[in-house]
């Protein structure tokens, strides 16, 4: 499917999605105990990989209107009938290579291409220092996975320089097992998504204690939540509040605070120049701009990788210069955005400078013009070249766009009930 978009003038509301991450982590919870109701979780290509995780793991997931009830395995996972497949999604994949290390049968994780060809190397290392098997079955820490054998517990040390998802497994996993000391080794990349991995963990009876080092969790511990309810999704919310910013302009509902790092954003917006108000009592965000009066930032990306692409769409539309460093880890995602973004925006005008761990984008050399843009099959890519098609002079036509159902499935509609002219095809 090709998204067309149009140069357009935005005006409108739109809600947030429910959260990815958040979603996961409820899933994964809910399953792991006695159970849980998960109220107003993200249903989208991902959560649908770890729904089906869940069920091969021995756990009942349900829906009842918006949410999913969960009939958990109250801390003993089975040995699945099956593969499991994670499609497309990175945290599905780390999560469960951790929960399905506690059964004493094995498990196969797999999932599309792109998963396959993303690291776990510091992930299954771990593991096997904590007493499971785990490997890939290439022997290159990619996926095809290979788990379990009843991880025992004990101390290791984790690189948190490429993701730090393998953090989040280890302390999802941890509290079924005689307990865990994970050091983490290196600067930690994406650290607020550990926060809301502590969050849930906390929110769903789970003690785990930070350290100087890195993070403790006592053995022998119970998951035990009646309910978990889901923010909005401020990574998701980037794209329509970045529309606004560049082309008139939007309000974003079901964005109340938590601990996603990627609310940043607001303050990106305001930093490049756009007028942002935001109302965190309400969870509504508006903002208002015109890219012709937004000047470029510099956006340190080690805590928020998904905006990578979105920044860089608005740096190629403002002008002056913005400079996306420390993100070094977004190569690291369903594909190279650093690559993808810097190569497809230049098929449409931008001029930018690609180094091993930033982009730096000449926004006053930069005139965007619509064009053929590939998607990349990857929903981020996707969505971000659609903002800056927003600004771009005549139609630009994104290939792959079907991928945006990976995380945000809504969102044409999204766009186009803010007045974007867009359509498939
Ligand atoms: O734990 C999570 O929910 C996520 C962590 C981040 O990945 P890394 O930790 O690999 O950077 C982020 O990019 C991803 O979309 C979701
Ligand atoms: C990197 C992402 O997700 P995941 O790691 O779960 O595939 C993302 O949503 O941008």
């Amino acid at each position: 499917m090709e998204l067309v978009v149009s140069r357009s003038h935005v005006s409108g509301r739109v809600e947030a999605p429910p959260s990815k991450s958040y979603s996961h982590r409820g899933i994964l919870a809910g399953a792991l105990g006695d159970g849980t109701r998960v109220l107003n979780p993200l249903r989208s290509a991902d959560t649908e990989a770890s729904i089906r995780c869940a069920r091969g793991l021995g756990g009942s997931v349900d829906e009842d209107g918006d949410d999913l009830v969960i009939d958990g395995v109250d801390g003993a996972p089975e040995t699945p009938d099956d593969v499991l497949n994670c499609g497309n999604s990175g945290t599905t994949t780390r999560l469960f290579a951790g929960a399905a290390s506690l059964v004493d049968g094995l498990s196969v994780l797999t999932g599309d291409e792109s998963l396959r060809s993303r690291p776990n190397a510091p992930l299954l290392s771990s593991l096997r220092e904590l007493g499971a098997t785990a490997r890939s079955t290439r022997g290159n820490g990619r996926a095809p996975l290979v788990v379990g054998d009843s991880v025992e517990g004990g101390k290791t040390t984790v690189d948190g320089t490429v993701s730090s998802q393998f953090i989040s497994s280890l302390l999802f996993t941890a509290p079924l097992t005689d307990g865990v000391t994970v050091k983490v080794d290196g600067t930690l990349k994406s650290r607020p998504y550990v926060d809301i991995t502590v969050e849930v963990l906390e929110e769903t009876g789970i003690d785990v204690r930070e350290t100087e080092t890195g993070f403790e969790v006592p053995g022998n511990q119970r998951y035990t939540a009646d309910e978990f309810r889901v923010p909005g999704d401020f990574s998701s919310a980037s794209y329509p509040l970045a529309a606004g910013a560049l082309a008139g302009e939007t309000t974003v509902g079901n964005l109340f605070p938590s601990a996603q790092g990627d609310a940043v954003i607001l303050d990106v917006l305001e930093r490049m120049g756009a007028s942002v108000d935001r109302n965190p009592d309400d969870g509504v965000a508006r903002v208002k701009g015109d890219a012709d009066e937004l000047t470029g930032v510099t956006f340190d990306a080690s805590d928020s990788p998904d905006l990578t692409p979105t920044v860089a769409a608005l740096g190629s539309a403002a002008g002056g210069e913005t400079r996306i460093v420390d993100a070094e880890h977004v190569r690291y995602k369903e594909t190279d955005r650093l690559e993808a973004m810097a190569t497809e925006l230049r098929k449409m005008g931008a001029v930018i400078e690609e180094e091993r761990d930033r982009l730096v984008i000449d926004g006053n050399a930069s005139e965007l013009v619509g064009t053929r843009v590939d998607g990349r099959d990857d929903h981020r890519v996707v969505m971000a070249l659609a903002v800056a098609a927003l600004v771009a002079e005549g139609e630009t036509s994104i290939t792959t766009a079907e991928t945006v159902g990976v995380s945000y499935p809504g969102f044409v509609d999204d766009l186009s009930a803010v007045g974007a002219d867009v359509e498939t095809v």
